[in-house]
């Protein structure tokens, strides 16, 4: 059969996504070309957000990676603009002088973020939030610069001021409106919103209009036109966005906001369709992903030559991704003549929730502070939902199982469960029974419904609950350690134990992983086997996060610092003239005396770091590692005259013997000998204070971005009672808390009540102590490992000049 030539302009989410749904209807009716300008294969744009917030990595955004492509016989040209289409000739020319004809051509440009023009506009410093680019420009810039500015408090403003934030920025955000996300919010819920963000740090502008952008090459702050100021050293425009329509408005295409298309997505022209949002359906170009989903779906069929109704527009729902708070907004949110609203405002706990009715029919809703409602609402207001027969305030209360199982067998299989990943429940309910997929995570993992906003969380359980009926047990829901697998980390520990995996590769093979593995997965599968059998694992290091693999921490300039250990905080002189020749042989710039008691050197050249261990012959103090950092003592009785025990002897006892041992997360203590906590024991993951006749043992406890007073775990007489808690607490703590889990969210998860009776039994006691007294058995101190290791030491720090 000859082919048809097909050529798609724009290598981004809609695109691609209708590329899929024609694979999916006609495997070898065409012969694609795709042409993206940037220089990746098709990512997940939505996931941005997530990255500069810290929660996931550029590498695992990717949507559909070179294999993809080939595998579906796609000539891909990435980092290649396409810069005219001649529709006479039926050819594409490209900025690298390719020219490529087509019999079926499909636009997919996206949008351009808007950037103000101001004077200044075009300086260092200031950048949109569009593209992997962009994301990178912010998180260079936040190394370097303290100070952040966003421009506009829309669903995108936000994000990027939240990631901004957890990037350590001082972040203040310029926003033209009395209220912030005015577009998906009302007034309440716009100034709710506000102070939850002003609790997490934000700093807020409103109803202020920039003039200027000054500074010299770089940004250093911003002019407002009553003539106020405001320093900057990083600027985002985040104030909307225009369809992408340049190429389409130049070769005779017809644009009005954005391409103009028909209900099959056809343009003006014969043969040339428009997706995503660069096109305009009905006077609207869209801007989310889950309406462009429909319009793919739409062309894929019309492009088949395949049945369809055509498109006819879409109700629209957004949920803002900053944890820490829930917004979600659906449909015609504000309440005008012919539309009354019915409304819940909980001032204590800070929810409110408006559903806005048209007579019976729910038009839009907003929540706050409680989201999980929303996309039952939102296939309520999709569906024009008629709420004659039911008690309106019923429609904000959380729904029950039964109703939300029955609104889900409503549902046709085509309908969209999750609109971020375009996710039908059809290809849900596949998963569930095809694939035995048996929670919402693992339902991620097989399928990336909820993998973006997460808003559709509850209705992928109702598709569960309603798929699998009684084998449904909400309480057996699990999260997969990461989209590679399905399997959670207790299966994947106890398919360890069960098996005798000895190794990641055998892990990710007997386990049927998805893919090679990912950042998430392997370094937790690196400890998950030494957990497991810490005498016969081989340590794999390229699994492990570079700090750990260099056992120095790497800093921003490229070099390393180094702290050596100090058991308790106690030094002597022998070791600080170690110190002090060290610094001056290896001109180290910096020497800081840390939070936890000891001292560190900054700016140490990779080549020099086996040198200057060998010079300072002490132990690594493990500043870089998921494993226990410091015991943080106060001089105690020996000194202080409030003093009631020996908090120095039993600070270094505890270092010692603790060690190096590896742990989900890092771990730090301290001992104070009164309960003047000088050693700030309530705020460690595990601290002691001396009274009359003992030590209290707090534990839980977390002075960092979530700060936790520790709970009482234990009152106990002696040092020997004390030592022999803080093991059996550990190594518990290390067999049951996921990988890069701090021990203050693993109590609240398994709770303190738990714990203790674990740690009441004394056999259970007995036992953990000796899982742990096998594990620290192996430990031998890294850098005197690597010193004695020519080949380590070759491979890792000795730079080859070229
Ligand atoms: C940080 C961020 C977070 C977001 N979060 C959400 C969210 O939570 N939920 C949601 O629904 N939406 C969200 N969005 C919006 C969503 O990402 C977009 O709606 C979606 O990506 C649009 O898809 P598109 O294919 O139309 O455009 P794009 O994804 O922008 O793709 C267009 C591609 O075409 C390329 N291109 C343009 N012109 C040419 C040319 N002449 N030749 C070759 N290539 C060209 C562009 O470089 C681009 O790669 C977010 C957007 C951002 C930036
Ligand atoms: N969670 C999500 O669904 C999500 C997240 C990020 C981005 N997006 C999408 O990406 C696109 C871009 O997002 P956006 O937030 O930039 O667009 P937007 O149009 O939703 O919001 C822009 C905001 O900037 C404000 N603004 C306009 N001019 C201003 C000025 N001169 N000074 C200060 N503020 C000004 C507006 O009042 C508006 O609230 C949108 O389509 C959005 O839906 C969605
Ligand atoms: S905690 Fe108590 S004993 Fe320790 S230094 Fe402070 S006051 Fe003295
Ligand atoms: S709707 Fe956003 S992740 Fe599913």
């Amino acid at each position: 059969m000859n082919k048809k030539k097909l050529v798609l302009i724009g290598n981004g989410m809609a695109g691609v996504r209708a590329i899929e749904e024609i694979l999916k209807l006609s495997q070898d009716s065409f012969d694609i070309t795709i042409f993206g300008t940037e220089p990746h294969p098709n990512y997940n744009r939505i996931l941005l957000s997530k990255v500069l917030q810290g929660d996931t990595e550029v590498k695992d955004i990717t949507l559909n990676d070179l294999e993809w492509y080939e595998e579906n016989n796609i000539t891909l040209y990435t980092g290649e603009t396409v810069t005219k289409i001649d529709s006479e000739m039926k050819v594409v020319y490209s900025d690298k002088e390719k020219v490529v004809p087509y019999d079926e051509l499909i636009i997919a440009t996206g949008s351009v973020p808007f950037i103000l023009p101001l004077p200044g506009a075009d300086k260092e410093g200031v950048t949109a939030f569009r593209d992997i680019k962009d994301t990178d420009i912010m998180l260079e810039a936040s190394e370097k610069y303290k100070k952040a500015a966003v421009i506009g408090g829309g669903l995108l403003g936000l994000e990027a001021a939240r990631g901004l934030l957890n990037l350590g920025m001082d972040v203040t955000v310029i926003h033209i409106s009395p209220t912030l996300m005015e577009r998906q919010l009302d007034h309440t819920a716009g100034k709710m919103l506000q102070q939850e963000l002003e609790k997490q740090g934000m700093k807020f502008l409103l109803e202020a209009s920039t003039a200027e952008i000054y500074g010299d090459e770089r940004v250093e702050g911003l002019r407002f036109k009553d003539g106020s100021e405001l320093e900057a050293d990083l600027v985002v425009m985040a104030v909307g966005i225009k369809p992408n329509i340049a190429l389409a408005g130049e070769s005779g295409l017809e644009v009005n906001r954005g391409i103009v298309v028909n209900d099959f997505l056809q343009t003006n022209l014969p043969n040339v369709y428009a997706v995503g949002e660069c096109a305009e359906h009905n006077g609207i170009p869209y801007g989310l992903v889950a309406p462009l989903y429909e319009q793919g779906k739409v062309l894929a069929k019309h492009i088949c030559g395949e049945q369809t109704d055509g498109y006819k527009g879409s109700v629209l729902s957004t949920q803002l991704k900053v944890s820490g708070v829930e917004v979600f907004s659906a449909g015609d949110f504000m309440e005008g003549d012919d539309k009354k609203s019915l409304k819940v405002f909980d001032e204590q706990d800070g929810i409110y929730k408006k559903i806005v009715l048209r007579g019976n029919k729910i038009v839009g809703a907003v929540l706050f502070g409680d989201s999980k409602e929303g996309s039952r609402l939102f296939s309520m207001i999709k569906k024009g939902a008629d709420i004659s027969d039911t008690e309106k305030i019923s429609i904000l209360q959380p729904i029950g199982e039964e109703a939300g199982e029955s609104l889900v067998a409503s549902m046709p299989d085509d309908e969209i469960i999750c609109g971020c990943n375009g996710v039908s429940k059809g290809a849900i309910v596949q998963a569930i029974k095809e694939k035995g997929c048996t929670s919402v995570d693992a339902i991620k993992g097989c399928t990336s419904a909820s993998r973006s906003c997460g808003g559709c969380k509850p209705l992928v359980a109702d598709v569960l609950q309603y798929t699998l009926g009684s084998d449904f047990d909400a309480a057996a829901q699990k999260e997969a350690i990461c989209g590679c697998t399905t399997l959670s980390r207790d299966e994947v520990v106890e398919e360890i134990k069960a098996k005798g995996l000895t190794h990641i590769k055998e892990v990710m093979n007997v386990l049927e992983w998805e893919s090679e593995g990912c950042s998430k997965c392997r370094p937790a599968l690196n400890y998950y086997l030494a957990m497991v059998n810490p005498t016969g694992y081989a340590d794999e290091r390229e699994s492990r996060f570079v700090n750990e693999r260099m056992h120095a921490n790497i800093q921003k300039d490229g070099t390393y610092s180094v702290v050596p250990r100090m058991y308790g905080g106690v030094t002597n002189a022998s070791e600080l003239r170690r110190i002090a020749d060290v610094v001056e042989k290896y001109e180290i710039p910096l020497v800081k005396v840390t939070g936890g008691q000891r001292i560190d050197l900054f700016g140490v050249k990779k080549d020099d770091l086996p040198k200057v261990w060998q010079d300072l012959d002490m132990n690594s103090g493990y500043a870089y590692g998921k494993s226990l950092r410091t015991v943080k003592t106060c001089v105690g009785e020996t000194f202080c005259r409030f003093g009631t025990q020996d908090s120095m002897s039993l600070g270094i006892r505890l270092e010692k013997k603790f060690e190096g041992l590896q742990t989900p997360h890092k771990v730090k203590m301290a001992v104070s000998a009164c309960p003047r906590s000088c050693a700030e024991s309530g705020f460690k993951d595990i601290g002691f204070i001396g009274i009359d006749g003992g030590w209290e043992i707090y534990v839980g406890g977390n002075g960092g971005t979530h700060v936790r007073g520790g709970d009482l775990l234990y009152k106990v007489k002696t040092d020997d009672e004390a030592m022999e808690i803080t093991g059996a607490y550990l190594q518990y703590y290390r067999e049951t808390a996921n990988y890069l889990e701090r021990t203050s969210a693993w109590i609240e998860r398994v709770g303190l009540e738990h714990v203790q009776s674990v740690l009441d039994d004394k056999n259970k006691r007995a036992e953990l102590n000796a899982h742990m007294d096998e594990t620290l058995s192996v430990y031998k101190d890294p850098w005197k490992e690597i010193i004695e290791d020519q080949k380590t030491k070759k491979e890792l720090f000795e730079t080859v000049s070229l």
